[in-house]
C-alpha cells in the first residue's frame, strides 16, 4: 500500500479532475434528488389537499342532513354544537353558515394572509317537499399542509445533499485510488518521457494481477511500455544509423577523391574537400550548377556540355561512364581526371541523384605520355625511333600499294661517328647526333620521316615517289647539307654521312627486306669511300650475309681457338738488337682462310667481342713474353694494341694486372699502344686509366702518330714514354720531303717531351739510315722482319737476336 502522503500528493496531483467530477457529480445528484425530491413533495402535497377535499366531502355528508335538521328544528344550540363538531376537524379553521332568507351565521377566523381551501354545500329540508334552508360554506387553512412541505423540503435536501457528498468523496475515492493517481503516473511518466530516459518501463502502483494487466490501464501501460521499447529500439537504430552516416559522410568529406553529389537534374548538391582542392571550386560556390558548367568561360562550358551530354546519355542507358576527360581548373589550368559516374538509387530504384567520383591522374597521364613518346621517339633527338618508323614505313606502304607509287627507304650511318665519340667524348656525340637529325630532316618534305633507328643510323622514308631520281635528288640533299663543318667543344669537326637506298616495290614489297636492302646498300656506300650513297643492288645482300656470317663466326673465335698472334720484332734503330716485339692479331677461319685484323677490328668494336679477345691477346702476349726471356736470356718487352672500346671498358685494367699477375711478367715489360684519337677524349676517365696504368709501372706508348689531330698538347699531359710514328709518314721519308720533315720534327718535338719513338713500317735499308740519322730510337718493319707466328718467332729469336744492318 503506499503511503499517506504519496496518496494525498496522487490525490492533490489529481485534484483537478477529482474536484471537477465532484463537482460534476454534485451537480448532477443534487439536480436528479432535487427533481425527485420535488415530485415528492408535491405528491405529499397533493396528497394533503385531497385530504382535506375530503375531509370537506365527509364534511358535506356526514354534516349537511344533520344541519339541515337542526336548522329545519331551528335548534340553535344543536347547529352551534354540530359547527363547532366540523370547526375541530383538523385545517377547519372557518364556517359560514347563509341561513334563508338573510341571516348568517358565522364561525371561526381565517388568519390574514393565509392559503385556504373552501367548499360549500346546500342545507335542504328533505319532507314533503324540499326546502332549502342554506348554505354551508367551509374553509380549510392550508397553511399546515405548507409547513409540511416546507419541513419536508428541508429534510429531503439535506439527507439528500448528504448522501450525494458521500458517495461522491467514495466515488473519487474509488476513483482516484483505482484510476486517477495511475493516470498522473502515467502523466508524469508521460511528461518525464525523453530521448534520454528510455530505458525505466512505466509502473504502476498495483498488483500484477492477471485482472489488472487486461484491465483498460494495464492495456494502456502495456501499449505505453511497447511504445516505449520501439522507440528505444528505434533510437538505438537512428543512433546506429545516425553513427553510419557520419562515418560515411566523413569518408566522403575526406576522400582522397573528389566527390561530387547531383540531384536528378544534375545540379551540384554536395562537394568535398578534394573536389575543392582539385578544381579551385568551393563546394558552395557551385550548388546548383550543372557538373559541366562552372567554369566562367563559355568556351570551356560549350566543349564540356558536349561531354555531359554523352555522360548523361551513357549513365542512362548503360548505368555507368567511366573515362579520362581533360579538365579545367577555377584558375585555367588543365589537368587530367579519370571520371566515374554512376546513379544514386533510392530502396525501390529510382535515380535521386548522380555520384560523380574523380581522381587526379595528371602524373601517370604524363608518365603514360612520356612512355609512350619514349615508345615512339628517340630521346635524344627528338625523331621517331625505330619502332614508330616501322610503322610508319608499313602505312606509307599500304598507300603506295593503292595509289600505285613508290617509296624510298633511306640507311644513313655517320661516318666516323665512333671515332668522334671516342675522342671528342659522349656530349659532343650527342651535339652531332642531334644536329646530324635537324640537318637530314631539313633536306625532307612534311609527308617524308626521318627516324633514328638507334647509334648514329638514321632511316628515312620517302613516300609517293615516282622514280629512282627522286630517292638520289634527296640522298644529294642530304649529303650537302652535311658538308658545312659540325662545332663541337669549340672545334670544328668535319662529318659525313653514307646513305644506302632502297626502293619499294622495285627492291622489295616487304618493309622488313627493304629495310635490310637499304642497311646493305649503305654499306656499299661506306665501301665507296663515305659521304655516298648507293642504290641497292641483289649482289648486296651477299656482302651484307657475309658480315653477319663474320660476326657469328668471331663470336665463336676465341672458343674455337681460332685467334693467333703474331709477333714483330722492335729494334734500336742504331745497333739493330731486339728491344721488344709488337703482338698482331690473326684470326684463322677454316671457312676465310686468315683473316687481318683491319678486317675484323672494327667488326669486334662494333659489337663489344673486342673485350673478350682484348683480354685473351694480354694474356697470351705476356705469357710470350716471359717464355721469351728464358729462351733469350734476358728481357723482351712485348707492345700490345688496344682499341678505345677495350680500354673504356671497366675492367679493362683489371685485366691488364690479370694477365700481368697469371704470366709472371715483370709491368715495365708490358707497353700498351693506345691510338692518338682514344687520347683526344679530354675525359677524367681516360687520364685516371692512364695514370693508373703509369703508376703500376706499364709503360704506355701511342700508337698511329700523325694520322689523328697530332695534338702535341696532350702528349705534356699524359704520362706516355714512347710515341709511333705511323707508317704512312715513315714508308715515304726518301720520296716526300715533306713527310722527312715532318718525321723529323716528330722525332725532335718527342725528343724534347722526354718520349722516345718507334718508327713502324720500316721497309728498306735507306729508311733506316734516315731513321738513325735523326735519331730514331727504334724501328719496326718488314725490313727487319715481318710479323710472324709465334713458333716462327721463337726460332728467329734463338738465332737473330740482333738484326744485321
Ligand atoms: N706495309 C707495312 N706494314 C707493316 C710493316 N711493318 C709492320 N706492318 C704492319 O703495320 C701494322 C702495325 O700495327 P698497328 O699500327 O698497331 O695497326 C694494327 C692495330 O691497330 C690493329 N691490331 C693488330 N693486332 C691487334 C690487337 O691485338 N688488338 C687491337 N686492338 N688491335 C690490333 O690492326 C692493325 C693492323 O695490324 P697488321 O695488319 O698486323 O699490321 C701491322 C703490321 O703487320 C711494314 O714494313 N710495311
Amino acid at each position: 500500500m503506499p503511503k499517506l502522503s504519496t496518496r494525498l500528493q496522487h490525490f492533490r496531483k489529481g485534484s483537478p479532475l477529482s474536484f471537477r467530477l465532484l463537482a460534476w457529480i454534485l451537480l448532477f445528484s443534487s439536480a436528479f434528488t432535487l427533481i425527485a425530491s420535488g415530485i415528492q413533495i408535491y405528491t405529499d402535497y397533493r396528497k394533503d389537499l385531497s385530504q382535506i377535499d375530503n375531509r370537506m366531502d365527509v364534511v358535506e355528508s356526514g354534516y349537511s342532513s344533520s344541519l339541515a335538521r337542526s336548522l329545519w328544528a331551528l335548534d340553535q344550540k344543536l347547529l352551534q354544537t354540530q359547527m363547532e363538531g366540523i370547526l375541530s376537524l383538523p385545517d377547519i379553521v372557518h364556517l359560514r353558515l347563509r341561513i334563508e332568507p338573510d341571516s348568517e351565521l358565522v364561525m371561526g377566523d381565517i388568519p390574514r394572509g393565509a392559503q385556504t381551501r373552501s367548499h360549500s354545500f346546500k342545507l335542504v329540508h328533505m319532507g314533503d317537499e324540499m326546502f332549502e334552508l342554506g348554505e354551508l360554506t367551509v374553509t380549510a387553512d392550508l397553511e399546515r399542509v405548507y409547513e409540511e412541505m416546507e419541513h419536508k423540503v428541508g429534510i429531503i435536501l439535506a439527507t439528500q445533499f448528504l448522501k450525494t457528498f458521500f458517495v461522491s468523496i467514495l466515488i473519487i475515492w474509488i476513483f482516484q485510488h483505482f484510476v486517477t493517481r495511475h493516470l498522473s503516473t502515467m502523466a508524469d511518466y508521460a511528461r518525464d518521457f525523453s530521448l534520454s530516459n528510455l530505458s525505466r518501463p512505466l509502473e504502476l502502483d498495483r498488483p500484477r494481477t492477471p485482472s489488472n494487466e487486461s484491465d483498460e490501464l494495464g492495456r494502456v501501460s502495456d501499449s505505453i511500455n511497447q511504445m516505449r521499447e520501439r522507440l528505444n529500439d528505434d533510437v538505438v537504430r537512428q543512433e546506429r544509423d545516425a553513427a553510419e552516416i557520419r562515418k560515411f559522410s566523413k569518408a566522403i568529406e575526406q576522400s582522397p577523391s573528389s566527390v561530387l553529389i547531383c540531384d536528378r537534374q544534375w545540379r551540384v548538391e554536395f562537394a568535398n574537400q578534394k573536389f575543392t582542392q582539385l578544381t579551385g571550386y568551393s563546394g558552395t560556390a557551385i550548388l546548383g550548377k550543372h557538373p559541366g558548367a562552372l567554369s566562367e568561360n563559355d568556351l570551356e562550358n560549350r566543349e564540356s556540355r558536349h561531354l555531359w551530354q554523352s555522360i548523361r546519355l551513357q549513365v542512362q542507358r548503360v548505368g555507368v561512364w567511366q573515362g579520362e576527360v581533360n579538365s579545367m581548373r577555377k584558375n585555367g589550368e588543365r589537368f587530367w581526371e579519370q571520371l566515374i559516374v554512376t546513379p544514386i538509387k533510392d530502396s525501390g530504384s529510382e535515380t535521386t541523384g548522380y555520384l560523380i567520383l574523380g581522381e587526379d591522374i595528371s602524373i601517370r597521364k604524363r608518365y603514360e605520355q612520356q612512355l609512350l613518346r619514349q615508345a615512339n621517339y628517340d630521346i635524344l633527338t627528338g625523331l621517331p625511333n625505330r619502332m614508330l618508323a616501322l610503322d610508319r614505313l608499313k602505312l606509307a606502304l599500304a598507300q603506295a600499294r593503292r595509289e600505285n607509287t613508290q617509296v624510298g627507304v633511306m640507311f644513313l650511318d655517320l661516318d666516323n661517328f665512333k671515332h668522334i665519340n671516342d675522342t671528342l667524348g659522349h656530349d659532343a656525340g650527342d651535339n652531332l647526333l642531334i644536329e646530324a637529325a635537324r640537318r637530314i630532316s631539313s633536306c625532307l618534305r612534311g609527308t617524308s620521316t626521318v627516324a633514328r633507328l638507334g647509334g648514329d643510323e638514321f632511316l628515312v622514308i620517302l613516300p609517293g615517289l615516282t622514280g629512282p631520281d627522286d630517292s638520289s635528288q634527296v640522298a644529294d640533299r642530304i649529303l650537302k647539307t652535311f658538308s658545312p663543318p659540325y662545332i663541337l667543344n669549340g672545334q670544328e669537326v668535319f662529318i659525313t654521312t653514307s646513305i644506302g637506298i632502297a626502293v619499294f616495290p622495285v627492291d622489295s614489297d616487304n618493309s622488313g627486306t627493304l629495310l635490310q636492302h637499304a642497311d646493305a646498300a649503305m654499306y656499299q656506300a661506306k665501301h665507296k669511300g663515305k659521304s655516298a650513297y648507293a642504290h641497292f643492288a641483289p649482289e648486296m645482300t651477299e656482302v651484307s650475309h657475309e658480315r653477319l656470317q663474320m660476326e657469328s663466326r668471331l663470336r665463336r673465335a676465341i672458343e674455337l681457338k681460332e685467334l693467333e698472334l703474331y709477333y714483330q720484332p722492335i729494334v734500336h734503330t742504331d745497333s739493330g738488337n731486339l728491344v721488344a716485339v709488337e703482338a698482331l692479331l690473326r684470326w684463322n677461319n677454316p671457312t676465310m682462310g686468315m683473316v687481318m685484323p683491319d678486317r675484323f677490328i672494327p667488326l669486334a668494336e662494333e659489337t663489344g667481342l673486342i673485350i673478350p679477345i682484348g683480354e685473351w691477346v694480354l694474356e697470351v702476349a705476356c705469357k710470350a713474353a716471359v717464355e721469351w726471356k728464358e729462351i733469350a736470356g734476358r728481357n723482351i718487352g712485348i707492345s700490345v694494341n688496344v682499341s678505345p672500346r677495350q680500354f673504356r671498358d671497366p675492367r679493362f685494367t683489371d685485366a691488364v694486372m690479370q694477365a700481368l699477375d697469371n704470366s709472371g711478367l715483370e709491368a715495365e715489360q708490358l707497353e700498351l699502344e693506345i691510338t692518338e684519337r682514344l687520347i683526344l677524349d679530354n675525359s677524367i676517365e681516360t687520364a685516371e686509366i692512364l695514370r693508373l696504368l703509369d703508376r703500376e709501372g706499364i709503360r704506355l706508348s701511342v700508337d698511329d702518330f700523325g694520322t689523328g689531330y697530332s695534338a702535341l698538347s696532350y702528349l705534356k699531359s699524359y704520362p706516355f714514354d714512347t710515341l709511333k710514328i705511323d707508317k704512312s709518314f715513315v714508308q715515304d721519308v726518301m720520296k716526300e720531303p715533306e713527310d722527312a720533315s715532318l718525321v723529323r720534327a716528330i722525332i725532335n718535338m718527342a725528343h724534347s717531351l722526354g718520349l722516345r719513338v718507334i718508327a713502324e713500317g720500316v721497309e728498306d735499308e735507306p729508311q733506316t739510315h734516315f731513321l738513325k740519322a735523326e735519331g730514331c730510337d727504334f724501328s719496326q718493319g718488314y725490313f727487319y722482319s715481318r710479323p710472324l707466328p709465334a713458333t716462327e718467332f721463337e726460332a728467329w729469336l734463338k738465332t737473330n737476336q740482333r738484326v744485321q744492318i
